[in-house]
């Protein structure tokens, strides 16, 4: 220890010259999954970071998300012991980086951890128009990757006209709300499904035309066509399996789907087998294109801004479920899938 350093420790600002140890929490995947997730697949670590190198900060996550697609991807591309994947809102707690001022707020792609190290690249800043009252949780949700989810689904792959008739299912979640909400914005009318009957009060309250619980309703096929006796435009698909197998015959002719997603087969450890869509295709004229909202990076910024104004103008509402605590992350993870969120399943360190 440098003589300075040691007259320092001795009036008691020793903290001033030793390096803060930092431990981060982080949730890794103990084994893959084996149909639905389980609580034992998943290990909590504690892991100590290294000291700033110049260029790099240090972020404490403030809210994480658990999205459906952490299921299939982690399939795809994890290997046992990695820390779960995922994108949390983090706050700058330190910074070697001129670009990054402590004190900023970014979304992060850095997993299921509850601080980590960055230079920089992988970073997003919240838009510097966010307003102080809107919650930073809704990067994650309404004004981030599932709103864009639904304002590229449906301008690009649905191509939604006003006068048209929009379906979409898992509608009272992150991606399915905003589907709806637009859609309305953009003159159509909007039909939603979702699990619960409280999902379906939300909807009609939110602006939904007509919604229906899939799992109470006697005939899928018949609750869809009560809804929309003339059938459907627009088909934005979070769900695939049956209900899409069943939906894809009430489209009207020259029909547009847009596959999202299909929730519904995430958690099968034997895949499903059809009906097959390609009679329903060829009658009707349909156009069904599956996409990723990655698509569209280079118009992120353009998406961002117009679901910020919705937002803050009260055209879109939002509603977030929101879990208390990082120790709770596979909880909220698993709750998701067995769909216990209304709106966008998020966690609060
Ligand atoms: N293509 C892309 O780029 C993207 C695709 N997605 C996809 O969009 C979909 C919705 O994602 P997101 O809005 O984040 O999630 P949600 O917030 O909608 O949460 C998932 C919901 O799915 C529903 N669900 C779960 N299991 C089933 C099932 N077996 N059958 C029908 N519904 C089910 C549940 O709602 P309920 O109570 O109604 O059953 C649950 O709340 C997912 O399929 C996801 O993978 C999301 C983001 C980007
Ligand atoms: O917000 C960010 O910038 C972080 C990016 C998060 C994410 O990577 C971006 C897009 C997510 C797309 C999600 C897609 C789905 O949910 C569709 C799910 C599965 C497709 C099947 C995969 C099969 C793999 O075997």
């Amino acid at each position: 220890m440098g003589k300075f350093a040691e007259a320092c420790r001795h009036i008691g600002f020793e903290a001033m010259f030793t390096p803060r140890m930092v431990i981060a929490k982080a949730w890794v995947l103990k084994k893959h999954f084996d149909g639905f997730p389980k609580t034992s697949d998943f290990d909590l670590k504690k892991i100590e970071l290294p000291n700033l190198k110049d260029g790099e900060l240090l972020l404490e996550s403030v809210f994480l998300s658990v999205d459906p697609y952490m299921r299939p991807y982690s399939q795809r591309d994890m290997k046992e012991g990695d820390i779960m994947i995922g994108t949390q809102v983090a706050r700058i707690v330190e910074s070697k980086n001129p670009a990054f001022a402590v004190g900023a707020f970014v979304v992060g792609n850095s997993g299921w951890r509850t601080h980590f190290i960055s230079d920089g690249k992988d970073l997003q800043l919240l838009p510097s128009n966010w307003p102080e009252s809107l919650p930073r949780s809704l990067a994650l949700g309404t004004v981030g990757m599932p709103g864009l989810t639904a304002y590229f689904g449906l301008l690009e792959v649905c191509k939604m006209k006003p006068g048209e008739i929009v379906l979409v299912n898992a509608a009272a979640g992150a991606v399915g709300s905003v589907v709806g909400q637009l859609a309305k914005i953009g003159g159509c009318k909007v039909v939603g499904c979702a699990g619960s009957d409280d999902k379906v009060a939300y909807l009609k309250k939110i602006g939904f035309d007509e919604a229906f619980n899939y799992k109470t309703v006697k005939s899928l096929d018949e609750a869809l066509r009560k809804a929309s006796p003339d059938g459907y435009d627009c088909f934005f698909d979070n769900v695939g399996g049956e209900f899409a197998s069943v939906a894809i015959n009430q489209m009207k002719k020259y029909g547009r789907i847009a596959v999202c997603g299909a929730i519904s087969q995430y958690n099968d450890s034997v895949p499903q087998k059809g009906p097959y869509v390609q009679i329903p295709m060829i009658f009707k004229e349909l156009q069904m294109e599956g996409f990723l909202v990655t698509r569209w990076k280079n118009r992120q910024e353009e998406g961002v801004q117009a679901l910020l104004k919705w937002v803050v103008e009260g055209k879109v509402k939002c509603h977030e479920q929101v879990t208390e605590g990082f120790e709770n992350m596979p909880m909220a993870f698993i709750g998701m899938l067995k769909g216990e969120n209304l709106g966008k399943a998020v966690v609060k360190v």
